[in-house]
This record gives C-alpha cells, sequence and structure tokens, in this order.
C-alpha cells in the first residue's frame, strides 16, 4: 500500500474548504463556519474514504492481482499480518510456498490489507532480478530509513547512477583481487582465535582463582556470545580490507565505531514501530519524532560518516603523493577516479555495514548449526586440520588451499542456504510491468524472500528443509553438484540474490566466511549453552535486514588441543 497522501489530502482540503467557507456557508455543519474546523472536516472525512478504498475496497474487488492465488486465512482487514509480525521473517513465506499451488506468484495482504507479490518461480525471479531488474526499484521508506546508516552507496542508488557505480566498483570485488585478501582474512581469523583462546584461559584462571560469577560450566569450557565475536572479527575484517584501517574490535569491543554498531544493529521495538509507520507516513516525518531510537541513529550516522571522510581523505593524500599501493576496497575505488569524496563516504559507509553485519550473522549461525549436528563439526574439524596450517604458525593461506576443502565449502554453502543472513528483500514495480506474464501496476510491493525459495521443496528436492552439506559434495558424475547444491535452478539460492543487484560482495564474503569458521573450528569446539535451543523452534529470532537470535548465540567454547 501506498503511504497516506497526506499532501494531496491536506491540499484539495484545505482548497475546498476555502470555496466552502467562501461561497456556500449554508452547507456546513457550524452556525459560524471557520477555514480550520471546515479544513479538519474536510481532512478527517477524505482520510475515512481512502482508508475504505486502500484497506477493503481495492485489494478485494478493485486489484488487478486479487485472482493471484493466495495463502488462506488471515483477518478481513489486516491480511495475514498477524502472522508475519508473530513468526520469524520469512517462516510464513516459507511455508506458503508450499502449501499454495502457484505458477511463480503468490499475493498475500499485510499490515492494513496492503498487498504483496512473493515471486517464487525460477523464471518470475529471473525476470525481477535479472531480465526487467532496472524496473523494480527498493520501496522509499526502505531506502531513506537504511540510507541513513549505510549511506545512499551503490545498495539504495538506483537507474543509471547504479550502473555507473556498480561499474567502477565492480574491478575492486572482482575474483582476481578478492584472492590477494584471503592472507588478510587468515591473519584476522587467528587474530580472533587466539583472542578467543586468551580469554578462554583467562575466564578459567578468574574461576579457578576467586570463586567469582559462574562463567565456566566445567573445568575447560567458558561460555561466549558467539554473535558478538563475530561481528568484532567481522569489522576487524572490514576494516583492514576494505580500508585498509584496523578498528581494533578483537582487541577491545569497547571501540568507539564497535560500540555504535552494536547500539543501533541492537533488536528494539522502537525500531520496528518507527519501520512501520515509515510505511504509511513520509520517512523523513518518522525519522525527524523525537525518540530514542532516531537519537541514537543520528548520532552513529554522525559517528560513522567523520570516520569514513577521515579515512578517505588519508588515502587522498597517499594517492597524491603517489604512495598508494594498498589492495584494499577504499584504494582501487579512489584510484578508478569514479566517486566525489562524499559519494565515497556513502559507499564507505555501505561496506561497513552491509560488510560485515551479514557474515557475523552467517558466523552466528554457523555456530549454531554446527552445535545441532556435533558429527558435522568433528567432520569439518578433521578436513581443516588436515589441510590448513596452525593459527599458531605464522603461514598464508591462499585461495588454492580454500577451494581444496570440499567438505568447509559444502558446509559453509548450505549454511548460507539454510539461514541466509538476509532473511527477505523487498521491490517495487517503478513502472507499469509484467512477471510471468501477469500484469503487475506500478507501485506494487514485491518480496524476494531466500528463507522461503532456498527452502522450496519443489527446487531442492523433498530435504529441502533439513540441513545436510552433503548436498554441496562433489560427486562422480556430477561434476556441478559442488555449485548447485543438486537444486535444479541457479535461481533456487537466494542468499545474494542475483543479477545486476547481486551482492557485489558476494566472493568477498564467502571467502571471508569459510577462513573465519575454519579458523574457529580447527581450534575451538561450541556446544549450546541452552539444551533447550536444541530445538529450532526455541530460539528468538531478530527480524531486521539479518536475522541473528534476539537474546543471542551463547555456546559453551572450548579449546580442542592438537593444532
Ligand atoms: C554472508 C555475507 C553476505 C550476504 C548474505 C549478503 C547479501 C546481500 C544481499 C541479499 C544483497 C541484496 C540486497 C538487496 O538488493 O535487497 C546484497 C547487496 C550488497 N552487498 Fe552483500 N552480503 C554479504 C556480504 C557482503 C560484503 C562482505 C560486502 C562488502 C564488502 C557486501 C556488500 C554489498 C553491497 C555493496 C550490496 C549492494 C549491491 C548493489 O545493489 O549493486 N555484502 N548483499
Amino acid at each position: 500500500m501506498a503511504g497516506i497522501p497526506l499532501r494531496e489530502v491536506a491540499i484539495s482540503s484545505a482548497a475546498a474548504s476555502f470555496a466552502l467557507v467562501n461561497f456556500q456557508p449554508n452547507v456546513l455543519l457550524f452556525s459560524r463556519p471557520s477555514y480550520l474546523g471546515t479544513f479538519v472536516q474536510l481532512f478527517l472525512v477524505q482520510f475515512i474514504l481512502w482508508g475504505i478504498w486502500k484497506v477493503l475496497l481495492y485489494p478485494k474487488f478493485f486489484s488487478p492481482l486479487r485472482h493471484l492465488p493466495s495463502p488462506p486465512g488471515g483477518s478481513w482487514w489486516n491480511g495475514q499480518f498477524a502472522r508475519i509480525s508473530k513468526e520469524p521473517t520469512g517462516q510464513p513465506h516459507c511455508d506458503w510456498i508450499h502449501s499454495t499451488p502457484h505458477n511463480g506468484l503468490i499475493r498475500y495482504l499485510g499490515l492494513l490489507n496492503s498487498e504483496r507479490i512473493l515471486v517464487a518461480s525460477p523464471k518470475a525471479l529471473a525476470e525481477v532480478l535479472t531480465t526487467k531488474n532496472y524496473d523494480f526499484i527498493k520501496p522509499a521508506h526502505i531506502t531513506t530509513g537504511l540510507g541513513r546508516l549505510l549511506g545512499v552507496g551503490v545498495l539504495l542508488a538506483e537507474g543509471d547512477e547504479h550502473k555507473v557505480q556498480r561499474k567502477n566498483l565492480m574491478p575492486a570485488f572482482a575474483f582476481r583481487h578478492v584472492k590477494d585478501l584471503y592472507p588478510v582474512f587468515w591473519n584476522k581469523s587467528r587474530e580472533a582465535v587466539i583472542a578467543m583462546t586468551n580469554h578462554a584461559k583467562s575466564q578459567q584462571a578468574l574461576t579457578k582463582s576467586e570463586d567469582v560469577e559462574k562463567v565456566t560450566t566445567n573445568e575447560d569450557a567458558i561460555v561466549i556470545e558467539a554473535g558478538s565475536w563475530a561481528s568484532r572479527a567481522t569489522l576487524d575484517i572490514i576494516g583492514v580490507a576494505g580500508m585498509g584501517q584496523d578498528f581494533g574490535a578483537i582487541r577491545d569491543p569497547d571501540t568507539l565505531l564497535n560500540r555504535t554498531y552494536r547500539t543501533v544493529f541492537k533488536p528494539s521495538k522502537q525500531a520496528q514501530i518507527l519501520g512501520l509507520l515509515a510505511m504509511f507516513l513520509p520517512a523523513w516525518f518518522v525519522s525527524r519524532l523525537p525518540v530514542k531510537r532516531n537519537g541514537d541513529v543520528e548520532r552513529a550516522a554522525e559517528i560513522i560518516r567523520t570516520i569514513c571522510r577521515q579515512l578517505i581523505r588519508a588515502k587522498k593524500d597517499k594517492l597524491e603523493k603517489h604512495e598508494l599501493s594498498d589492495v584494499d576496497i577504499l584504494s582501487v575505488a579512489l584510484e578508478s577516479g569514479g566517486f566525489s569524496e562524499e559519494n565515497l563516504v556513502d559507499q564507505l559507509m555501505t561496506f561497513l555495514a552491509a560488510g560485515h553485519e551479514t557474515t557475523a550473522s552467517a558466523m552466528t549461525w554457523a555456530i549454531y548449526m554446527l552445535c545441532l549436528h556435533p558429527e558435522v563439526q568433528t567432520r569439518l574439524r578433521q578436513e581443516i586440520r588436515e589441510k590448513l596450517p596452525s593459527i599458531d604458525e605464522d603461514t598464508d593461506i591462499t585461495s588454492h588451499d580454500i577451494d581444496h576443502m570440499p567438505y568447509l565449502n559444502a558446509v559453509c554453502n548450505e549454511i548460507l542456504r539454510y539461514y541466509a543472513p538476509v532473511p527477505l528483500t523487498i521491490r517495487e514495480s517503478a513502472v507499469d510491468t509484467t512477471i510471468a506474464d501477469q500484469f503487475v501496476p506500478k507501485g506494487t510491493k514485491i518480496m524476494l524472500i531466500p528463507w522461503a525459495t532456498n527452502k522450496d521443496e519443489s527446487l531442492w528436492g523433498p530435504d529441502a528443509r533439513k540441513f545436510n552439506p552433503d548436498r554441496w559434495m562433489p560427486r562422480e558424475g556430477d561434476a556441478g553438484r559442488s555449485a548447485s547444491g543438486g537444486a535444479t535452478s541457479n535461481y533456487a539460492m537466494l542468499t545474494f540474490l542475483h543479477g545486476p543487484r547481486s551482492c557485489i560482495g558476494q566472493a568477498f564474503a564467502k571467502a571471508e566466511f569459510a577462513i573465519l569458521l575454519a579458523a574457529w573450528i580447527g581450534r575451538l569446539s561450541f556446544e549450546l549453552n541452552d539444551p533447550r535451543e536444541m530445538d529450532e523452534k526455541n530460539i528468538l529470532i531478530k527480524g531486521g535486514v539479518t536475522a541473528r537470535p534476539a537474546n543471542g548465540m551463547h555456546v559453551k567454547m572450548k579449546v580442542v588441543e592438537g593444532w
């Protein structure tokens, strides 16, 4: 549903109240007609009529999409919103894809019967993501909301501007460049594991010497929150590999940048409410409401912007003095000459946020799945210890080392499939168009849902909803299996999307994730702290751009000697 057309309603109410008070005062309810009173009455009447049209009449009787298959049930005025808001993001959609027979599109109604089209088949996905990609844009309320923290970089640019930005950034994210970053990923991963090991040792020493807070669970295991360690590691990795700057978050979780991101990425009721309001009210208005969340975001954006600007100035100085030989993404982008300083600030803000929260989410889910499947954890550790140098050795690793670890790649792919860090993303048709031969009017909200498509049985087979890394293991006579996971289409895996708006950092993220996971699992073992969480239904999942466990991922961590 488009937002309330406040401006149009206000202008027509003002014009009509002027006309009525001056020329037809006898039709008004008051004996002493006033401009303000008439304006308020007309505004309310128009608002109510608009609401009846949008909530009841249009979706039920007039929408050209009303005949598409829809999930059963739902409320007469609020569609499927109760279920959507109660369950983890993407979960209801996963059920609907299985339970609603469809030809590629499923229509459902959300908050106040706002119409949504769930794109479900490879053919329909190929059109939205690739062949007609620029017919579908990110809705304004998303762009304004995210733009405050992420900057308006390549992630939020549209049309020709997006094409130019993406073209200028592509060399920095190409595999031939990413492969130079493997040693950076490995060194930072080693640093993280050494810090975690030292943390474990100091906690054990503490518990043995004093009877302090019971942080340990037995002789040699301590409880950690895996998500926060993952975020610290990925923030430092994007710092060094993305902009040549060590943010020092592994050493110290209290650094300004880490604290800032942790504050704004923490699940918050206020953030959710503001997100919902932005669907109906102008985003500029919602972002100015005097609530704590807006203040936090404002402050965070200022801090992040300042840090990015300082980084760019330092690099520019180097470039001017012909001293720039760094391999990080910022240096490559700067050398392309395609960006103004302010635009580069926006790009950096995008890389910082998009590039560390997502991989940290992948790491968090990886640790969870390896706790649920200890046999996978043991098998993975075995491969890592056979194929990689111990983290105590000061030896670099290369893309060749990682490419020759089929089980590591299979586990990473399966985690990215099963718990895609970005569970859902949304588009809006910018023009009247079609998807899979269905007419789609301008302004329709289009839902792309990795959490549903990645587990679609019609694409992955009957075990689609099971965690099974072996689906990615190479088999004789099926060379493509390690790339496809046995799915029937490329579009079955939506974790990084596809086409011109797919994740530009995909190669970077996959390498970073595999290396970080290898370092953690090679040295450490993990077990859930709360055995009730062995049942996935007991994990409360936080919505937002990335999916994370709402209460953190608390696990018992132990050093496994011998590597
Ligand atoms: C496991 C990790 C990651 C996942 C699952 C992921 C997923 C995604 C997804 C789903 C999108 C599309 C969003 C949309 O258009 O609605 C996206 C876009 C993007 N990602 Fe990633 N991402 C990851 C890591 C990274 C990293 C490490 C970087 C940078 C270093 C990065 C940079 C970007 C950028 C710049 C875009 C915008 C691309 C465009 O619109 O042209 N991502 N990512």
